[in-house]
């Protein structure tokens, strides 16, 4: 099974490509264009996403969700943040989710 790992490989590749040189690098180029640029990424990917489930390929949707959470990556990147403030979030969350649900059973 392939490890969470390579968020954390990709995310360090990411924060080196801010200062690449654009024409040897998708991302430097990407980063060099802007913010702009990089949210009208976000959204094709997402389209290209949900068409992808629609059509009902399984291989076509996981290559589109990949590369929406890229580009994704590529905006927190851009953005000073990375996948572990996203985790984070997530694991916060699953704290808050937590303590609703033993609210919950002590009012059922
Ligand atoms: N995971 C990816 C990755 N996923 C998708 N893409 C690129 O994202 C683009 C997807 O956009 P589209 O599907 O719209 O295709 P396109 O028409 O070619 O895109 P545009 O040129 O129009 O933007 C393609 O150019 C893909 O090559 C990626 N480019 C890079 N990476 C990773 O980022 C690392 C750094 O990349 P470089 O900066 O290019 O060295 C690489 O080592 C990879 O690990």
């Amino acid at each position: 099974m392939v490890s969470a790992e390579i968020l954390d490989r990709l995310s360090t590749t990411l924060a080196e490509r801010r200062s690449a040189d654009p024409s040897t690098s998708y991302v430097a180029k990407l980063f060099h264009k802007g913010t702009d640029e990089i949210l009208k990424k976000v959204g094709e990917e997402a389209v290209e996403t949900i068409m992808a489930a629609k059509d009902g390929d399984k291989l076509h949707l996981v290559r589109e969700v990949a590369d929406l959470w890229f580009h994704t990556l590529v905006l927190l990147a851009h953005e000073g943040l990375s996948h572990e403030d996203v985790l984070a979030e997530l694991a916060r969350r699953e704290g808050i989710s937590g303590i609703d649900e033993k609210a919950a059973r002590k009012q059922g």
